[in-house]
């Protein structure tokens, strides 16, 4: 894993005053809003200063079409009924129930069920591949079942989503007898990974927020990379600022270099991602800023489109298995979210099993599930080539508990050498991907050798990051320069002087083996 204390030892943060949004020391509460700064950067709703009433964008189309609708969405508490007593608006600034529970976005599945399933599955395709705004993005293109009551102007998108649902032919064929096997490349997205899915949602919702004048002066998050990387584009693009919490040391540079790069307030801190949770649920209770982690439920709002978008890629039909890697546990509550809505609105007759993947090295959930889901403990996470995924905390853990249960779930763990040498085997079928897929394809081949997945089964693989987040790992897995690691599938360069009859030994042996 590549060190990143070089790169901020040498990084000086932007200067940050005199500035309204600059946060004063203190436990003093702020009541002032994005909307009402003089940051004199655009959002990415108002037009260009040279832009006309007569411009014609994909906006002022969007304007034009506006329909009127009766849908809605909630804050509930999670895991309670229709009925609950307890519920927020999604314009109130909220985290945690009364008794300090989970929330969940409850929709008014009613309203969404006096259309049928053939509805919503003409509606969702009609919008597949389009610029209309905002539905040229694969989150928004199911905005009724995201955030119904968002106005269009106030969403801060990148086209994201709609990722592709690779047929992993070559790697089902050879290591696994399997000809239905697919990767959804949720990390082939605007910053690198699924994270846009959700931050689309939540920074629309924070934008909304300010133009309606309520006191938010940012954003912020925890993140081992990914979050803070599409928390602060997002931000960027709306004029947002965002303040990011990273554990010292222990993210990628190619992770670290997105914040910075998009003119995020970085704090490196000398603790490991809990730590940084703990710390940034503790500011955002005391300062206005707006906490973006997935202990949000919003985020999850967005992530569930990947599960809609999977069932509308197989045409509406369902796949056997999904598997997802797993850390802070959002995620994989969301996928189930995403499925349970299309079959209780009619647009499927069933849903898949899911999988959650963990590194054996940060492995709370696996655990957890080992011991019958008996008295859930924390655990300190070590290292781990998954470094996104180091985390033995987990904020929505009583969600996956939740998704699993309802879809007759399993969980795999993956060691060092498992998930390393797992993607090195995905990668050497053409894939690049990041080491949490290797997470999740080692919990494919273990549930596959054991006969649980069976050959013929349609399976889904979760891909959650871009492989070029994560060249170091895959530089020392090539290198054979991990300590106590075989790299089996370790393809080194080989070294020739710079003349005819050396390269064509070289090439002569090479070839022998074809
Ligand atoms: C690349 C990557 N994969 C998987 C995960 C796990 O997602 P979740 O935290 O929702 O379980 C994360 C973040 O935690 C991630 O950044
Ligand atoms: N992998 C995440 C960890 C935080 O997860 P979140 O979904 O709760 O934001 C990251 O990239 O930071």
């Amino acid at each position: 894993m590549a060190s990143a204390s070089s790169m901020l030892i040498s990084y000086t943060p932007p200067s940050r005053s005199p500035n309204p949004r600059h946060f004063p020391v203190g436990r003093r509460r702020l009541a002032v809003s994005c909307a009402s700064t003089s940051d004199p950067a655009p959002t990415n709703h108002s037009p260009p200063a040279t832009a006309t009433a007569t411009i014609h964008n994909i906006r002022d189309e969007a304007r034009r079409h506006r329909q009127a609708h009766a849908f809605s969405a909630k804050y509930v508490p999670f895991g309670c009924d229709f009925t609950a007593s307890e519920s927020y608006s999604l314009d109130e600034i909220v985290y945690r129930s009364r008794s300090g529970g989970l929330l969940d976005v409850q929709h008014d599945m009613d309203a969404l069920k006096k259309f049928d399933g053939a509805y919503w599955k003409n509606l969702f395709d009609s919008r597949v591949g389009k610029t209309t705004w905002p539905y040229g993005s694969g989150v928004w293109s199911k905005k009724e079942w995201v955030l119904p009551e968002i106005d269009s102007d106030h969403i801060v998108s990148a086209f994201e989503g709609n990722s592709n649902l690779f047929w992993a032919e070559r790697f089902g064929k050879h290591f696994l007898g399997m000809d239905d096997l697919w990767v959804k490349h949720c990390g082939i997205s605007h910053t690198g990974s699924f994270k846009d899915l959700g931050m689309t949602v939540l920074v629309s919702q924070v934008n909304r927020l300010c133009k309606m004048d309520r006191p938010v002066v940012g954003v912020g998050c925890a993140s081992t990379g990914d979050t803070s990387a599409a928390l602060s584009a997002y931000c960027a693009a709306a004029g947002i600022p965002s303040i990011v919490f990273l554990p010292a040391d222990k993210i990628s540079m190619a992770q670290l270099v997105q914040p910075i790069a998009n003119g995020a307030f970085v704090l490196s801190i000398d603790t490991d991602f809990d730590g940084c949770m703990k710390l940034i649920r503790e500011v955002t209770a005391e300062l206005p800023i707006y906490l973006a982690n997935s202990l949000n439920s919003l985020r999850l709002e967005g992530q569930k489109t990947a599960a809609i978008e999977i069932l509308q890629q197989f045409d509406w039909e369902v796949p056997d298995w999904v598997i997802v890697p797993g850390g802070n546990l959002g995620n994989i509550y969301a996928f189930y979210k995403g499925f349970k809505m299309c079959h209780e609105l009619g647009l499927v007759d069933r849903i898949p099993r899911l999988v959650c993947a963990q590194a054996a090295n940060a492995n709370p959930l696996y655990l957890y599930y080992k011991a019958g889901w008996k008295d859930f403990k924390a655990v300190k996470a070590n290292n781990t080539f998954a470094s996104a995924i180091q985390i033995g905390d987990p904020v929505s853990i009583d969600r996956a508990v939740y998704a699993l249960q309802k879809s007759d779930g399993i969980v795999e763990e993956a060691t060092e050498e498992e998930l390393m040498d797992a993607m090195a085997q995905a990668d050497s079928t053409g894939m690049f991907i990041c080491p949490h897929t290797g997470v999740a394809l080692t919990a494919l081949i273990k549930l596959r050798n054991s006969g649980v997945i069976a050959p013929t089964d349609r399976t889904v693989v979760v891909s959650t990051a871009h492989g070029l987040k994560f060249t170091q790992s895959k530089i020392e897995y090539h290198s054979k320069a991990i300590p106590d690691m075989a790299c089996q599938y370790a393809n080194p360069p080989m070294q020739v002087k710079a003349d005819f009859g050396s390269v064509m030994d070289v090439l002569q042996d090479y070839l022998k083996k074809y």
